[in-house]
C-alpha cells in the first residue's frame, strides 16, 4: 500500500501476561476506508487487540501509529480524539438521556466540540445510522438494533476515524443482523472499520480482508472467502489438521 493510503500501521506488536502471549509480533497495515474483519478461537488475542488500540493495555514493545502520529504514548483518553472508537457488543450508553443527548455528548467528549459544530456531527451521525425518526426517544427504551444503531452514531459524532466493532451484531436475530451489515457496508465508505465478529455471513458480506488469530500471532489475511474457507481455519475451528481438511 502507498504511503499516502495507509491510516493504520501496527508494526511489531508485542503483549504477554506472564507466560500467555496475547500479541505476537502483530504487523497490520489499513486504509482510510474498508472493513478488516478479525477472527479466531477463544483467548486467541481478539479484543487485547482492541484493548492495544484503545489504549486501555500498553503493549511490550512495538508500534501503533495512525496517520503517522505514534499513538503508543497517549492514554486512552487521548485516543478517541485522534479517531480511535470502540463500539462495544452491549452498547454502552446512558439509559435515562435520549438519543440525541447520548450522542451529543460523544461529539463533546471524544470529539471534543461545541455548540452548532457538535450538533451538526450529531445529527449527521443520526441520519447516517437511521436513528433520525428517535432522537427525543430514552435510549434505555431503544429495541435492541436500535441500541447498536446508537453505539455507531455515538463513534460517528465522535468523528471515528478507525471504528472498532467489537462483536456488535452479537443477541440479533437474522432479520436485525441483515439491518446491521447494510449500515456497516454504508459506514466502510468513509471509516476504516476493524471488525471482531463470530457471524462468517456477516464478515463474508462486508470485509474487504479478514485477518486470522490463533494463539496472539496473525496466521492468516486475505480474502474474507479465501480465508473462511482455508484449510487452516478449519484446523483452529474445529481441530481437523490441515492436510486432512484440505
Ligand atoms: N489482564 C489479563 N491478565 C492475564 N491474562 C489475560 C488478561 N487479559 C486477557 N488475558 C488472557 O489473554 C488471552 C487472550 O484474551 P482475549 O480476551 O484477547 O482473547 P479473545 O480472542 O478476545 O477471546 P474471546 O473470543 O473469548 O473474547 C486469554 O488467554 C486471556 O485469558
Amino acid at each position: 500500500m502507498a504511503a499516502s493510503d495507509v491510516l493504520l500501521r501496527i508494526s511489531g506488536l508485542k503483549k504477554r501476561y506472564g507466560s500467555i502471549v496475547v500479541a505476537d509480533d502483530i504487523d497490520l497495515e489499513l486504509p482510510h476506508r474498508g472493513c478488516l474483519g478479525v477472527i479466531g478461537p477463544n483467548g486467541a488475542g481478539k479484543s487485547t487487540l482492541f484493548h492495544l488500540l484503545t489504549g486501555v493495555v500498553r503493549q511490550d514493545s512495538g508500534s501503533i501509529v495512525l496517520d503517522g502520529n505514534e499513538l503508543s504514548e497517549l492514554s486512552p483518553h487521548r485516543r478517541p480524539s485522534m479517531g480511535v472508537v470502540r463500539a462495544f457488543q452491549i452498547p454502552q450508553c446512558f439509559e435515562n438521556l435520549t438519543v440525541n443527548e447520548n450522542v451529543l455528548l460523544a461529539s463533546y467528549s471524544a470529539a471534543r466540540l461545541r455548540g452548532a459544530r457538535a450538533r451538526e456531527l450529531a445529527t449527521e451521525a443520526l441520519r447516517r445510522t437511521g436513528l433520525s425518526g428517535v432522537t427525543d426517544m430514552h435510549a434505555g427504551k431503544l429495541r435492541l438494533l436500535d441500541r447498536k444503531r446508537l453505539e455507531l452514531a455515538k463513534a460517528l459524532a465522535s468523528n471515528a476515524r478507525l471504528l472498532l466493532l467489537d462483536e456488535i451484531a452479537g443477541g440479533l436475530t437474522d432479520a436485525e443482523t441483515a439491518s446491521l451489515i447494510e449500515l456497516i457496508q454504508e459506514l466502510k465508505a468513509m471509516h476504516s472499520i476493524i471488525w471482531i465478529e463470530h457471524i462468517p455471513h456477516a464478515l463474508k458480506a462486508v470485509a474487504d480482508r479478514v485477518m486470522v488469530l490463533n494463539f496472539g500471532r496473525k496466521v492468516m489475511e486475505g480474502l474474507p472467502d479465501d480465508v473462511m474457507n482455508s484449510a487452516l481455519v478449519r484446523e483452529i475451528y474445529m481441530g481437523i489438521p490441515a492436510d486432512e481438511a484440505a
